[in-house]
């Protein structure tokens, strides 16, 4: 029995940063200001205020701006809108960033679809999704472009290679399989709904698994030498009593044996997700400037 790789997605993430600070250091000289991240969390949730603090600490760490926003839970939709429209016409911020999912009395849409789209660097509202539907070039969201480039550096030329993205989310499944196609894949997309999903998933070179569910993907529904890509973060109770660690959505233990090679959980996409989120501000910076986009990235 042979065993798949692991992809080190830290490693590959480390190198994005590098040159991502390279980039943040000449844009810093050329035009006398860094690039500036504003980040919006509202509520408390202790999982999307660890993201919040790493994505704050890696802004300030490559040589940006950082501009933390932290609201209530119970603030009003009228008052969210606000601050979006403020950052919208804030000349230091360059990339905005709103941390979903926004409690229940939030309207989500009308709060992204607010958001100026050139400052739009989760790629999210609808003049970035369109673009990335048609094909042109614009702000593409982090965790899809992160796993694209996994992909791109562990096989090349992805052009005629049988994708199956499971899951079907905005801020993940659609843009990845639109990334994927835009790649020259043959792109399926699964779901909940999907009849037989292991023989769905049996026809793919590649998997890329973001249906939010633990361990749900086994590894003998995968065809031998595919590669997987999991986007899963699911907190379950560890061994130790009272303590939680955080699984993916494939069964790794039972995938190894089958893949090519596959992303861990943790140290897989999660660590590109903030290295593209660096990426984006950057090429956002450089948008607004009138700058063409750096090289390399
Ligand atoms: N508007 C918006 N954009 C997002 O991109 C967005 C969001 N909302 N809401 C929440 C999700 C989740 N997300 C992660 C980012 C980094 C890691 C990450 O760094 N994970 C590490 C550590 C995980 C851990 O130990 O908890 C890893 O996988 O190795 C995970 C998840 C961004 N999200
Ligand atoms: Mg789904």
């Amino acid at each position: 029995m042979t065993l798949g790789k692991e992809i080190d997605g830290k490693a590959f993430a480390a190198k994005v940063q590098d040159k991502v600070a390279e980039g943040v250091a000449a844009f810093t000289a050329s035009q006398g200001r860094k690039p500036g991240l504003a980040v919006v969390l509202v509520g408390e949730d202790p999982a999307s205020a660890v993201y919040v603090r790493s994505k704050h600490k890696m802004t300030l760490k490559l040589g940006m701006e950082s501009f933390e926003f932290k609201r209530p839970a119970n603030i009003s939709q009228e008052e969210l809108m606000e601050l979006v429209e403020e950052l919208n016409g804030d000349p230091r911020v360059d990339g905005i960033l709103v941390q979903l999912p926004l409690p229940k009395h939030l309207d989500e849409q009308a709060v992204v679809e607010l958001i100026n789209p050139d400052k739009d660097v989760d790629g999210l509202t609808p003049i970035s999704t369109g673009r990335l539907a048609l094909g042109l070039p614009g702000l593409v969201p982090c965790t899809p472009l992160g796993s694209l480039m996994l992909l791109q550096d562990e096989l090349g030329d992805l052009s005629g290679k049988n994708a199956v993205v499971v899951g079907r989310s905005i801020l993940v499944g659609k843009p990845m399989a639109q990334l994927l196609l835009n790649a020259n894949c043959t792109v399926t997309i699964a779901h909940s709904r999907t009849q037989d999903l292991a023989g769905v998933i049996h026809q793919a070179d590649i998997v890329v698994a973001a249906i939010g569910r633990p361990e749900m993907i086994k590894g003998a529904w995968i065809k031998p030498g595919a590669t997987v890509i999991d986007v899963g973060i699911n907190r379950v109770p560890a061994e130790e009593e009272g303590k939680t660690r955080i699984v993916g959505d494939v069964d790794t233990a039972s995938a190894i044996s089958h893949v090519a090679a596959i992303t861990p959980v943790p140290g897989g996409v999660g660590p590109m997700t903030i290295a593209v989120l660096m990426r984006n501000t950057l090429f956002a910076a450089h948008l607004r400037a009138g700058l063409p986009a750096p090289l390399g990235l």
